[in-house]
């Protein structure tokens, strides 16, 4: 068995009128075109098998159409696959029983959305407190959490707002506050940030980085925005057509495009604020400033053009100086 927190083997989903008639065939092959003008069927999801680490922050993306949220969907089982296995903490999602269901979907995972999904006629404190009262917690308990929670993400004072008074930025902050109050260990993030304006989004991811520091959820987070992924995601899967077509680090994606497709979506990204100094090194440590594996190349380059020789010492996470890497090459990598 994997130690993966959410497993995901071979899933398939068809919508129409009799998937399990038209499976075998895409199986074989028959594109998603071709299954819809021959068959009358949508191929949702093809194939799809993922292992999302414990603690970690899966990001898929993919184009409007990909299969992201039916995809997503899949892991509370809000959708039934047409094949496949989902696995949480090794359970099979698919076996369980109405009862386990319904505590995977109050207990362990909670979903945060798009168009934020807040009751509208309740109170900020109110709609934070809902899960948790949905969990059977008692009032008191419910409300001291919910404070919390609007505290934490920075809403202290709007306790007693509504919703239709808050800006969308704050709106998404109460939606935030409430999926992390019933303490679920999986956040299941639906384009959550794609309705934001562009310098909110930025704050909001931030937020979202900062708060999974020290609460280390396991965060399945979709969106269709490049930037977006390569920022949040420690692990990246690419969909199309309802097929993951690639998946890795941001780095690694941008440094090995699997296909022209993914080539396209990365080309005009600012690679160094993906790539990473690590990936360059190339012999002899030079004397002098040593700087972490990790460091993006945008930040190193500074230090770069002020090193002896333009080159500095790269170290691994455990300190150990493990060779050099010199301003050129890191230009080079940027400007590739
Ligand atoms: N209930 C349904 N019935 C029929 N087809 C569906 C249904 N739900 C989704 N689809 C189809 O499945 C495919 C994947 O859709 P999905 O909504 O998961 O994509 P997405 O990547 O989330 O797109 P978007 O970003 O536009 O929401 C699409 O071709 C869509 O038309």
């Amino acid at each position: 068995m994997s130690d993966a927190k959410i497993s995901i083997r071979n899933l398939y989903k068809i919508f129409g009128k009799s998937p399990d008639s038209v499976l075998a065939l895409v199986r074989e092959g028959l594109s998603k075109e071709d299954l819809l003008a021959h068959h009358d069927h949508v191929l949702g999801i093809n194939d799809v098998s993922l292992d999302i680490q414990p603690h970690g922050l899966q990001v898929i993306m993919g184009l409007s159409g990909s299969g992201k949220s039916t995809l997503i969907r899949h892991i509370n089982r809000l959708i039934d696959p047409t094949a496949g296995e989902i696995l949480i903490d090794g359970e099979d999602v698919l076996r369980m029983s109405e009862r386990q269901l319904r505590d995977l979907r109050r207990f362990r995972t909670s979903m945060v959305f798009q168009k934020f999904g807040l009751l509208p006629h309740r109170r900020i404190l109110q709609n934070v407190a809902y899960g948790l009262q949905v969990q059977g917690r008692s009032e008191t308990d419910s409300t001291r959490a919910a404070r919390h929670w609007i505290a934490r993400v920075g809403l202290d004072g709007y306790e007693n707002h509504y919703p239709a008074q808050l800006s969308g930025g704050m709106q998404q902050r109460v939606g935030l506050a409430r999926a992390l109050a019933t303490d679920a260990d999986i956040l299941l993030m639906d384009e959550a940030f794609s309705a934001l304006d562009p310098l909110i989004r930025t704050e909001m991811q931030g937020i979202l980085l900062e708060l999974q520091q020290e609460l280390h959820k396991t965060i399945v987070f979709i969106t269709h925005d490049l930037d977006e992924a390569l920022r949040l995601g420690d692990n990246i899967a690419i969909l199309r057509d309802g097929a993951v077509v690639q998946q890795g680090s941001a780095q690694q994606i941008v440094l090995r495009p699997a296909d022209a497709y993914i080539h396209d979506f990365v080309k005009d990204i600012n690679r160094g604020r993906v790539i990473r100094l690590g990936s360059l090194v190339e012999g002899d440590a030079p004397e002098g400033p040593v700087l972490p594996h990790d460091t993006l190349l945008e930040d190193a380059l500074l230090h770069l053009s002020d090193a002896p020789g333009q080159r500095v010492a790269v170290s691994d996470r455990t300190g150990r100086i493990v060779g050099g890497v010199d301003l050129k090459s890191a230009i080079r990598a940027i400007h590739a």
